[in-house]
């Protein structure tokens, strides 16, 4: 009993009793890559919460190792799951950043593959392509875009099966140096779960990445025009909303993706309608995308001739 009660006030002295955990926070520079992805990502409310959520997991969690609390190393695969041009691709890098920071991984780079990326076409061809993916993600972390595809249910002999059997060995035996994050449409990756319980169970969070809105689209345009020194007129930017109101009605529709390869083309347009004029070009008028430049799109013919 007498002794139990040293332990307690030995603990006591040789410990302190509290800890800052903001202070932490600051220490390892994770609150700055938060910050970057606030600024460089529009909206995404619940997945921004979401990576505050993990960080502040994996600052305690770090704390604790330190303290002695915990030995083994925590499972930190994820699956981001969410429509094409969500932004899964971006805040993985960003994820990637973190981790390293944190030192969840030595490195902290980002390696995204696809299926081909590693699976082969002939027998014996996979097992190679997959272990020298792997070798280049260690110490950071691998993104498998449309993970599900590496699964072909209708093919036993899929050359697939082995990439995933590889991985799976992988993400459990060597967690401490790598974070796979499997990527897709959310029902796809559901059924890839349900046939592949083996993923499922080494995922630990599942971030889901909801389509824009029509005015999350159009702040989108505006700050990729604002990071490249352009503007949309009050003409341009009531174009460009009838633009994205067409747009996400038709096939092939990527969300911020699709907003990025309209503005490039607007500016394409926009070049070419200051070169066929005659006489010098106002500096302000090089800035500014105008009507002329978005109604042109191909976007609105195909609306027109349905
Ligand atoms: N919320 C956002 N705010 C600003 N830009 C965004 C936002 N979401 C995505 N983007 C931009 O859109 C493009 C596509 O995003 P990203 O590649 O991260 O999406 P994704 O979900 O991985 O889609 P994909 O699978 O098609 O690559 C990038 O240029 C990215 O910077």
């Amino acid at each position: 009993m007498a002794s139990s009660d040293n332990a307690t006030e030995d603990a006591s002295v040789s410990s302190p009793a509290t800890i800052d955990l903001r202070a932490e926070l600051r220490e390892t520079h994770v609150q700055e890559v938060l910050d970057q992805l606030d600024r460089e990502l529009v909206g995404l409310a619940p997945v921004k919460e979401r990576i505050r959520q993990i960080c502040a997991l994996l600052v305690v969690d770090r704390v604790r190792r330190r303290l002695g609390f915990v030995a083994e190393t925590p499972t930190l695969h994820m699956s981001f799951t969410g429509n094409p041009g969500t932004g899964k691709t971006t805040v993985a890098l960003r994820m990637a950043e973190i981790l390293h920071k944190l030192g969840c991984v030595r490195k902290g780079h980002l390696v995204s593959v696809t299926r081909d990326d590693l699976v082969g076409q002939y027998i014996g061809h996979t097992a190679p392509k997959t272990k020298e993916v792997l070798k280049r993600a260690m110490g950071g972390v691998l993104f498998i875009d449309e993970a599900y595809y590496l699964y072909r249910q209708e093919n036993e002999r899929d050359y697939g099966q082995e990439a995933i059997e590889i991985l799976l060995q992988v993400m459990e035996n060597q967690r401490e140096d790598l974070v796979v994050i499997l990527a897709g449409y959310a029902t796809r990756m559901d059924q890839f779960f349900r046939s592949n319980p083996g993923f499922r169970s080494r995922i630990a969070h599942h971030i889901d990445f909801p389509d824009y809105g029509d005015d999350e689209l159009m702040s989108i345009a505006e700050t990729m025009l604002a990071a490249q020194h352009y503007k949309f007129s009050p003409e341009g930017a009531k174009a460009f909303e009838a633009y994205i109101a067409t747009r996400r009605r038709q096939p092939l529709f990527s969300n911020a993706r699709s907003i990025r390869n309209a503005l490039d083309r607007a500016r394409l347009r926009h070049a070419n309608r200051y070169f066929a004029q005659e006489g010098p070009v106002l500096i302000e008028d090089l800035m500014t995308i105008d009507a002329a430049d978005v109604l042109t799109s191909r976007v609105f013919d195909a609306e027109a001739s349905s």
